[in-house]
């Protein structure tokens, strides 16, 4: 469900809610639930390796602004965590709301965040190829940073300065060098869960791994992604804000914590 304080917002059809999938049984964001997430001392750091050499574009999808890197390789890579395999970056991209109060995909016991940042990988060493990988239970591996109102993010900033120039869904602009690991929040302490992509096709292929600290941004830094537009250029502006999908059911799962 849409929080209430939602309800008075026209919904984007992309998140028209129920937008359930029939049969889901670990679908996404969920309310991760402190108290009931359980330790699980097994769990290994999380190992993280950007070359930022490999970044590529900035792409305005309509959705939400994804930078892209080159995936055909091993050069920027995640491996440990929750994870039994490598697995290769292949963008990041973020959600936000039209204000402060809401944004984030996932919520900490019921609290939303202003917006989330998701960093996807794909199970290369397994799959011949990132679509492939979608639609396999192990085949993705997406971060999710929170981002809360506080001091301005200089390393963000690099990025808040090339979003007007893919003010409109379907434009690009080249970004030939940004490392990711400047987004990651010092704190090595994690939940993980099995879950889903939040948009369409929605498939049960992700093991997320959400970041307990959240990083601080501030509020032009925001409020530049909010001058975003879903629309293109010559359609009817439509503000590029509250593209989260509403929380889905937990069901039969357990979230572990890396953490005591
Ligand atoms: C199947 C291929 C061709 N298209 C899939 C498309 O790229 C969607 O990919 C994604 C990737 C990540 C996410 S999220 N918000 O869960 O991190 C959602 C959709
Ligand atoms: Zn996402």
């Amino acid at each position: 469900r849409r929080p209430d304080s939602l309800h008075h917002l026209p919904v984007h059809p992309l998140w028209q809610s129920p937008l359930t999938i029939p049969g889901g049984t670990r679908q996404s964001p969920i309310n991760i639930q402190w108290r009931d997430s359980v330790y699980d001392p097994f769990l290994k750091p999380l190992k993280i390796s950007y070359d930022p050499a490999t970044c590529l574009h900035i792409w305005n999808n309509g959705y939400s602004f994804l930078v892209e890197f080159d995936d055909s390789t091993d050069r920027s890579i995640i491996d440990g965590g929750p994870l039994e395999n490598q697995y290769r970056l292949k963008q990041f991209h973020f959600h936000w709301g039209a204000i402060n109060d809401w944004g984030s995909e996932h919520t900490v016991d019921c609290k939303f965040y202003p917006a989330e940042l998701h960093l996807v990988h794909w199970n290369a060493v397994v799959y011949p190829t990132f679509e492939e990988a979608v639609m396999e239970g192990d085949g993705l591996a997406v971060i999710g940073v929170f981002l809360k109102l506080g001091a301005r993010h200089e390393g963000l900033q690099t990025l808040v300065d090339a979003l007007p120039a893919v003010k409109h869904k379907d434009t690009v602009i080249e970004f030939d060098v940004f490392d990711p690991s400047c987004l990651m929040p010092s704190c090595p302490d994690y939940w993980t869960y099995a879950g889903s992509l939040t948009t369409p096709p929605l498939t049960e292929s992700v093991t997320w791994i959400i970041k307990k600290q959240p990083i601080e941004v501030d509020e032009d830094q925001l409020e530049a992604f909010r001058m975003l537009l879903f629309t293109s250029d010559g359609e009817e502006e439509k503000r590029m804000v509250d593209n989260f999908r509403p929380l889905q059911p937990l069901m039969n799962r357990t979230v572990r914590s890396s953490f005591q």
